[in-house]
């Protein structure tokens, strides 16, 4: 077996092998040479003290996997989130033309296509396939939910002699990856696993900012902005927005922030009480009797307590929560409290649905999928397994995979940006 003393590093040029390491250093985190460790408050969960180890992303001296005998493939799953077909280029770019690595496979729709009972191919990327793809939304290579045996995409690893496999995905897909990467070392093998992290939602842990994340605030903004203009042109014009966020309300919280227009709202880690002098509803009919419009926009993970009283929970194919339409019964909650006290309302309701994620990158997000498919390509020539691309500080890290999928982000009611909601909106704590 090779090991990473065999080969030295050679396709690359004076790039920022040392530059990582040398910010770090400059903002005070490193504590050596090849660590970095993470003592300030990165998350309430951690503020007792916990303290993380992890790694700075990027080129390493030294290489595990000899580039002219390696392949590498790269794996899409779960829900579109803009960026995906930039990752995708981007992984080919760095193996290809970078590590000068001559097999790059691409599987199809997610895990799945691991698995030979989809009769699925696997892709071999070139230059002409992923050519145009970033300046297209999705993933050309699709993606799918539902779950998939470790060992069976293990042994899909082994037939095609793939040794780095790269997952890009939210935390069911790395989830998945760890079981991966746990069943590669069980049986021994030499091969990386490697996490690039993807969610609208902005909901995995160590990843401060997921790609895909502002390309929808900007599509989600619009609506807002959309839904703004109706309520201020009709009297007591109620503009009430849902916006995807299954457990999290970072879509809802920064895109009225962004808006600057929203005087409500509602995201799941932040109970609503509707009914009573102090609840949602009253201060609904407050806003209306002074500005004579609001703007309400809420995370479709919000108010779940309100709606599942009757119902058990169902979930999607990878075990997802699926949530009832938090929107549908906010509006009718609405319209029953304003009509039981005798106020004519013009409500409109808007759910932009799949339309802020199935869009095309922006510049931001194009660059921060880049960024995260190119160290993780650094990382899997390195040989690095079981880890996943995290930002933190402003830095590309390696977090271990099972470190990432402990917690689920959620947005902090302490934080500055919470607070800014809060102060931006006027709106009271239920
Ligand atoms: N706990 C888990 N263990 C193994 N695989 C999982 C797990 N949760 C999800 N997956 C797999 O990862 C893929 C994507 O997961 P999903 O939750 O649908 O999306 P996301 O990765 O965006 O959260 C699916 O194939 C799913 O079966
Ligand atoms: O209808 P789908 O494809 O399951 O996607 C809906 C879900 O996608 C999300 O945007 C996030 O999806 P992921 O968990 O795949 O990142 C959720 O907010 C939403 O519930």
């Amino acid at each position: 077996m090779l090991t990473e003393k065999d080969f030295e590093i050679t396709t690359l040029g004076p790039c920022a092998i040392d530059s990582p390491l040398r910010r770090l250093r400059d903002v005070g985190f490193i504590e050596d040479s090849s660590r970095v460790r993470l003592q300030p408050k990165i998350g309430p969960q951690y503020a007792d003290g916990m303290e993380l180890s992890v790694e700075e992303a990027g080129p390493r001296e030294r290489i595990h996997f000899e580039p002219r005998w390696s392949c590498g493939a790269v794996v899409t799953c779960g829900g579109l989130s803009p960026g995906l077909n930039n990752v995708i280029r981007s992984v080919y770019s760095e193996l290809a033309y970078n590590y000068e690595v001559p097999r790059v496979l691409g599987v199809r729709n997610g895990y799945m296509g691991l698995n030979p009972e989809s009769g699925l191919k696997l892709v071999e990327l070139t230059p002409a396939y992923v050519d145009h793809i970033h300046d297209m939304g999705g993933t050309v290579l699709g993606s799918s939910r539902g779950p998939q045996d470790p060992a069976v995409i293990v042994d899909a690893l082994v037939r095609e002699s793939i040794d780095m496999l790269f997952c890009v995905g939210g935390d069911g897909t790395q989830r998945g990856a760890a079981k991966i990467a746990a069943e590669v070392q069980r049986r021994g093998l030499d091969k990386a696993i490697v996490g690039i992290p993807k969610t609208i939602d902005n909901d995995i842990e160590f990843v401060y900012t997921s790609f895909g994340y502002y390309t929808a605030l900007e599509k989600a903004q619009e609506v807002l902005r959309g839904a703004h203009v109706e309520a201020r042109c009709a009297p007591n014009g109620i503009g009430l927005v849902k916006l995807m966020g299954r457990d999290a309300g970072f879509i809802a919280a920064g895109a009225a922030l962004a808006s600057q227009d929203a005087n409500f709202v509602l995201i799941p880690e932040v109970p609503v009480r509707l009914d009573g002098e102090h609840g949602f509803l009253a201060a609904l009919e407050h806003r209306l009797a002074t500005r004579e419009h609001a703007l309400v926009v809420v995370a479709e993970g919000a108010c779940q307590d309100l709606l599942n009283r009757a119902r058990a929970a169902e979930t999607d194919a990878s075990g997802n929560i699926l949530h009832e339409d938090v929107g549908l019964f906010l509006r009718d909650e609405i319209k029953r409290y304003f009509k039981a006290k005798g106020i004519a309302i013009n409500l409109k309701y808007l759910d932009p649905s799949y339309f802020i994620r199935s869009v095309p990158a922006n510049s931001s997000d194009r660059i921060l999928s880049d960024q995260m498919a190119r160290m993780a390509v650094h990382a899997g020539m390195a040989g690095k397994t079981g880890v996943m691309i995290g930002s933190i500080h402003n830095e590309l890290v390696h977090v271990p995979i099972t470190t990432s999928i402990a917690h689920r982000k959620r947005v902090d009611t302490a934080s500055d940006l919470w607070t800014a909601v809060m102060r931006s909106t006027g709106q009271p704590a239920w």
